[in-house]
């Protein structure tokens, strides 16, 4: 079954927890939406575990738009969300619904997501009245990662905590239909659950969110650089890759590979003719 704005918000109504992956390609896209995923997030996140950035603000609209492409192309069923980047919509209304419908018209995105609060609530407003569906993003917002002073746990004080509500309650009141909310302790998440109408996706906020999201490279183990506490390991599928590579150089050094079973044949008189 195609997953929409409608069936999603059905979930959390009827409390089916909602399951969503970030994808970056094609191949990938495909296989989660096989295995019945709700939503695909073309997060900006990629510009950490795909191109090697050590944060997501180099992530230009050009890269967003190749990726979400890809996974576009490889989702039947899921709800594929693509993350603004950096700069694409906090500079002014305009540029918001601009890039929010790049995405959407050339990426073939079914939504866009956007971080922040009450800050980027006129931009939420009106991309959504251009007909783009809208994801918020607080708690822990990434392309903030110099005003918060990196990649840390937020809205644990009560003044923190209590912005953080009114935040989520903004962006609800702006019209988004989802939200994600990043490294939050679990009883604020739960709190911020069920005091809003539209379903909560977390990552690092606790089992009592109406959904989680997962970094796909952290759950399989394919990347190494950092493991955020919330990163569950679910296949060493690294730790496969690494050594099939290993075999595959020492097969080729050995001339174990390729095997006949792998090439293709000639009649045996065509080859004397041309050794004569
Ligand atoms: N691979 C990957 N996974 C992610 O979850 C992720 C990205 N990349 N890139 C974009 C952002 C950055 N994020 C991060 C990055 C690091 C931590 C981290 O290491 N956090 C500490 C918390 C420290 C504290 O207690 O405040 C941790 O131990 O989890 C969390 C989220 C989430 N996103
Ligand atoms: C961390 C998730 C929610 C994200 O925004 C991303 O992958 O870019
Ligand atoms: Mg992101």
């Amino acid at each position: 079954m195609k997953n929409t704005v409608a069936t999603l918000q059905a979930q959390k109504d009827n409390h089916d927890k909602i399951t969503m992956l970030t994808a970056y390609d094609y191949s990938t896209a495909k296989l989660m939406d096989e295995a019945g995923i709700n939503m695909l997030l073309v997060g900006d996140s990629l510009g950490m575990v795909m191109l090697g950035y050590e944060d997501t603000l180099p992530v230009t609209m050009e890269d967003m738009i190749h990726h979400t492409k890809a996974v576009s192309r490889g989702a039947k069923n899921a709800f594929v969300v693509g993350d603004m980047p950096f700069m694409s919509y906090q500079t002014s209304i305009y540029d918001a619904v601009y890039n929010a419908g790049r995405l959407m018209k050339e990426g073939r995105c079914h939504a866009v997501k956007l971080e922040g609060g009450m800050s980027v609530c006129p931009q939420i407003k009106a991309i959504v009245e251009a007909g783009i569906p809208v994801v918020g993003h607080i708690g822990l917002t990434p392309q903030s990662v110099n005003a918060l002073g990196g990649f840390k746990v937020q809205g644990k004080s009560e003044e923190a905590a209590r912005k953080l509500i009114e935040e989520a309650k903004a962006v609800e009141a702006a019209g988004a239909f989802s939200i994600v909310l990043e490294c939050v302790p679990a009883k604020l998440a739960e709190l911020i659950t069920a005091s809003l109408r539209i379903p909560i996706l977390g990552i690092g906020a606790g089992v009592h969110c109406d959904g989680q999201i997962l970094i796909y490279q952290d759950m399989l183990a394919l990347f190494s650089d950092f493991t955020p506490k919330f990163a569950k390991q679910f296949a060493n599928v690294g730790a496969l890759m690494k050594q099939a590579f290993a075999d595959y150089i020492k097969e080729t050094k050995e001339g174990a590979f390729p095997g006949p079973e792998h090439g293709f044949k000639i009649d045996d008189e065509v080859i004397e003719k041309l050794k004569q």
